[in-house]
């Protein structure tokens, strides 16, 4: 067993460097809470935390590593483990709406990661979603994991977006097509346009969402990673574009009725403009369909009537349309209950919140 003590100044840490007189540096993954009390618990009192765990460098070795505060009391929200995030966090309350917004993005981002990903090396499948939050994910694999660990994993793409930005982080690629038969990836990170408060959630908003239900789907566990925009009391108060709805496109039309019989208020084919003249054509050479509805209960049965539904309840009847190839609305089991993969809800989202912190909903 090794051992060592450190004396560190502030509130939570992440990722540890060891810096020995020769030879690289040894960086140590800590676990994604709060070390210490809070300040208004004593913050005049020196404080220890003690961690056993693995070093990814060196797996082999048991590491124990005591971690004591220094008596001045902090004040300061958990900060993703680089200068420049230290930076721009501490800053958040002059931020303009959109830094504040990419800003909390970064922040849930690295937090997911640091949880999920960090402290477990031996995970080498990794499900990388679509949309602007998924950037900062890779941006924290890539800088929070050393390049030998990067180097034993692999990363699976939900589309051409997240394609591309595996390759450009460098990082391995692979395509869920290549996954064998009964394999699953060992977890998936992706964003969500809405999260109501049993997990439930509107995807699709980048017209990406079969490859992400396939990807999610194929993974012991997802992971949401978002903005403080996407928590929602239900599905539809927040994002009030409407459920995509991935369609062949000859049957487009046949599908934008039956949603309005369904109730939806008024269905339509998603555009491509300012881009494309036309439909918007998916990584699969679909059509979307984006289908608002009254806010979906989270619980007890639907009132078909009157157009108010349960979330799992549309989401049966939607998949059942002839010419739906997949919906936007990943409900029914999470990850935690179905360890062979196959859930599409998520085990836990990490939130960005506007003050600086990460609010976890778990499953
Ligand atoms: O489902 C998605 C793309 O199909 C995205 O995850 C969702 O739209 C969220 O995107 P962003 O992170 O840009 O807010």
């Amino acid at each position: 067993m090794n051992k060592h003590h450190l004396l560190l100044r502030g509130a939570s840490y992440s990722t540890v460097s060891l810096y020995k007189r020769s030879g690289p540096p040894h960086h140590l993954h800590l676990p994604a809470r709060p070390l210490f009390p809070s300040p208004g618990a004593g913050g005049t009192t020196t404080a220890a935390a003690v961690f056993n765990f693995f070093s990814p460098a060196h797996p082999r070795q048991h590491h124990s590593l005591t971690l004591s505060k220094p008596t001045r009391p902090h004040h300061r929200p958990l900060n993703p483990p680089t200068a420049k995030m230290s930076t721009s966090t501490t800053s958040a309350a002059a931020a303009s709406p959109t830094d504040l917004i990419e800003q909390s993005k970064r922040l849930a981002a690295f937090q997911s990661v640091t949880a999920h990903l960090v402290p477990y090396p031996h995970y080498t499948r990794i499900g990388i979603g679509s949309g602007s939050t998924v950037v900062y994910v890779v941006e924290a694999i890539s800088s929070l994991l050393p390049r030998d660990v990067l180097s034993t994993m692999t990363f699976y793409p939900t589309g051409a977006q997240s394609e591309e930005l595996i390759e450009a982080a460098g990082l391995n690629l692979q395509y869920i097509n290549k996954l064998a038969p009964g394999s699953l990836l060992d977890v998936c990170f992706d964003g969500a346009d809405e999260v109501d408060p049993a997990l439930n959630l509107i995807k699709g908003g980048g017209a990406c969402l079969w490859q992400e239900k396939i990807v999610a789907t194929s993974s012991k566990k997802f992971v949401c990673v978002a903005d403080f925009r996407k928590i929602s009391p239900a599905l539809g108060t927040m994002w009030k574009k409407g459920i995509p709805i991935e369609v062949l496109p000859l049957a487009a039309n046949r599908v934008l009725g039956e949603l309005e019989r369904m109730g939806s208020l008024s269905p339509k084919i998603r555009p491509g403009l300012p881009g494309k003249a036309g439909a918007i054509v998916t990584d699969n050479g679909m059509w979307i369909v984006d289908a608002p509805f009254k806010p979906l209960r989270v619980t007890g049965e639907s009132d078909r009537e009157k157009g108010e539904w349960q979330v799992d309840e549309l989401a049966d009847a939607l998949i059942k349309i002839p010419g739906v190839a997949e919906i936007g609305l990943f409900y029914g089991r999470n990850g935690n209950e179905g360890q062979g993969g196959g859930a599409q809800k998520p085990v836990e989202a990490y939130f960005g919140m506007e003050d600086g912190s990460v609010k976890v909903l778990s499953a």
